[in-house]
């Protein structure tokens, strides 16, 4: 592991006849969170056995290569309502074949499907809860232990039982669930991971929307949905054939039903167009945390997610960078203005905002493209040994000589995790000739280990760890200086875009945990 991992996508469809052809577009835009796996699940009903099934397609690898074939969506993939996930492992080995999802079983209840997108932090626990009651476990996931709590849940009917096994849970779980008769969208009562709720016009010859959920609002562009609202941080969101004719009644302005029953979230964005639906919320125990590291680094600039285009709070976090660590001051006729240019593409936003700030306040500077990133490289490209690591940024990236030489350089990344890029990227913009090269993360140095559904590199493997100092950090990466956004001008930039800054996890920066974790949870220890 030398890179902080993405987390998972997930998207959900109902109520559409190509469910499985827009989960697989909604996949593809959900790429860059997870590219160890790929699957698709779809209800459908089965004449020949008189009931419902749950046909599955899911292997290891890109959303394009694991769905190769047309023909799966004409002959298995059918039926009108599907769950889809692209996996980063963060519990249970990402070679273990049985950790791929989403997780399909049959109980008591009839089939049930799972999709997942964050970590346990009682999985521990509960997997040892479930052992002694004799359970066998199928993967080394912790995702499977859902499926468990609910078929062993003395509840009765598949809502009940799922909204049990919630109430056991513990850290990060944003989830899509396909009962025989329900979407079910679900998020953790922090809100570590995202998840948001869209509407597709009716398929033709339907007469009530389609609804769509996925980890980011790209998921529905690229589907031609609108974005309705986030699933609330608690909120069981139930999207069964009943609540979707009640929904559409109340959108044509008729009674409702017993629409009543569940009007949405208190105070949520978009709930009057969603009442009707029925749900539930888990009791808060710890405020609300939503991850700021999909703010800072996972999340698409083009997504909305909770309830902030990413691209608006990282521009604000690139210009709070501009005072937090400004571009070295070079006065007019002393000098060509220093050349700012970001790692492409995650930093390119955030350092559009540095640029602008830093002109305001008096530091002349210009943005340039001083890299070209190849697209075919992936964005997490595992590769073992420092060798491999480092021919795989040469891969990826090439500098452009004639922008960068005998310049000042300031290169702005989003973040210096183990520091494998910026060291090699620094070397390569010197041998393109660069004058001076300074370096500036639009996030704190990452410091402590993510317990919420994020794959970080051990402690001692962080570049802020095995360095110490800023100024031994600066030595290392070989720059002629080093700045950071500060924790403050992050929360304060998050603020600024919306709605607070204490609604927000930043335990790898700041090493202050929303919720207790178990100690010592090793990401393989249940593979044998
Ligand atoms: O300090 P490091 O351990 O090198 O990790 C930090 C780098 O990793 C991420 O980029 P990545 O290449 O994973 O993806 P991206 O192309 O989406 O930016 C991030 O944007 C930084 O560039
Ligand atoms: N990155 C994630 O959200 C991972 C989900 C789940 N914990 C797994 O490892 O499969
Ligand atoms: S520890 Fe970091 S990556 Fe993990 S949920 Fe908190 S902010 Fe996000
Ligand atoms: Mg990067």
């Amino acid at each position: 592991m030398d890179k902080p991992r993405d987390h998972c996508g997930l998207f959900g469809v109902f109520n559409h006849p190509d469910a499985a052809r827009l989960s697989y577009f909604g996949l593809h835009a959900l790429q860059h969170r997870g590219q160890e796996s790929a699957g698709i699940v779809t209800s459908v009903y089965d004449e020949s056995k008189g009931r419902k099934v749950m046909p599955v397609e899911k292997d290891f690898g890109l959303v394009l290569d694991v769905f190769d074939e047309e023909e799966v969506f004409e002959r298995t993939l059918v039926g009108d309502a599907a769950i889809g996930h692209t996996r980063y492992s963060t519990s249970g080995s990402a070679t273990n074949p049985a950790n791929i999802q989403p997780f399909v079983v049959h109980y008591q209840e009839g089939n049930l499907a799972l999709a997942h997108n964050g970590n346990l932090s009682n999985a521990r626990s509960i997997r040892d809860r479930l052992v002694e009651r004799g359970t066998l476990f199928n993967s080394s996931s912790d995702t499977e232990l859902i499926l468990h709590l609910a078929a062993q849940s003395t509840e009765t009917g598949p809502v009940a039982r799922i909204v049990d096994a919630l109430h056991a849970c513990r850290g990060a779980f944003s989830l899509v669930i396909l009962t025989d008769d329900a979407l079910i969208a679900a998020r953790d009562p922090n809100g570590f991971r995202p998840l948001a709720l869209g509407r597709l016009d009716p398929a033709p010859g339907r007469a009530t929307p389609a609804w769509v959920v996925a980890s980011e609002s790209c998921a529905f562009d690229i589907v031609g949905a609108e974005y309705v609202r986030d699933v609330a941080p608690g909120e069981i969101l139930v999207i069964d054939r009943a609540g979707v004719e009640r929904v559409a009644e109340h959108a044509a302005g008729g009674a409702g039903g017993d629409g009543a029953l569940y009007p949405g979230p208190a105070g949520g964005e978009g709930g009057a167009a969603t009442a009707g639906f029925n749900g539930v919320c888990l009791p808060r125990r710890h405020g609300v945390s939503q991850c700021v590291f999909e703010y800072v680094y996972f999340s698409r600039p083009d997504s909305k997610v909770f309830g902030a285009t990413v691209d608006k709070v990282r521009r604000k976090m690139g210009k709070r960078l501009a005072h937090d660590a400004p571009v070295p001051l070079v006065p007019k006729g002393e000098g060509k203005r220093p050349l700012v240019m970001s790692v492409p593409d995650s930093s390119n936003t955030a350092a559009i905002g540095y640029v602008s700030e830093s002109n305001k306040t008096g530091r002349r500077c210009k943005l340039d493209i001083g890299l070209i990133r190849n697209h075919y490289v992936g964005r997490t490209f595992i590769a073992p040994g420092q060798q491999a690591r480092e021919q795989r940024v040469r891969t990826k990236f090439n500098a452009v000589a004639g922008v960068l030489k005998d310049r000042v350089v300031v290169m702005v990344d989003d973040s210096v995790v183990r520091g494998t890029t910026a060291r090699q990227l620094v070397q390569m913009v010197r041998d393109a000739g660069a004058a001076e090269v300074h370096f500036r993360s639009a996030s704190p140095p990452v410091m402590w280990p993510c317990f919420y559904g994020m794959d970080f590199p051990s402690r001692g493997e962080l570049a802020a760890n095995a360095h110490g100092s800023v100024e031994a950090i600066a030595e290392w990466l070989g720059v002629d200086s080093l700045g950071y956004l500060s924790v403050e001008g992050m929360l304060d930039a998050v603020e600024e875009a919306h709605d607070g800054r204490e609604r927000y996890c930043h335990a790898c920066f700041s090493g202050e945990y929303p919720v207790p974790v178990e100690a010592d949870v090793a990401k393989e220890e249940n593979d044998w």
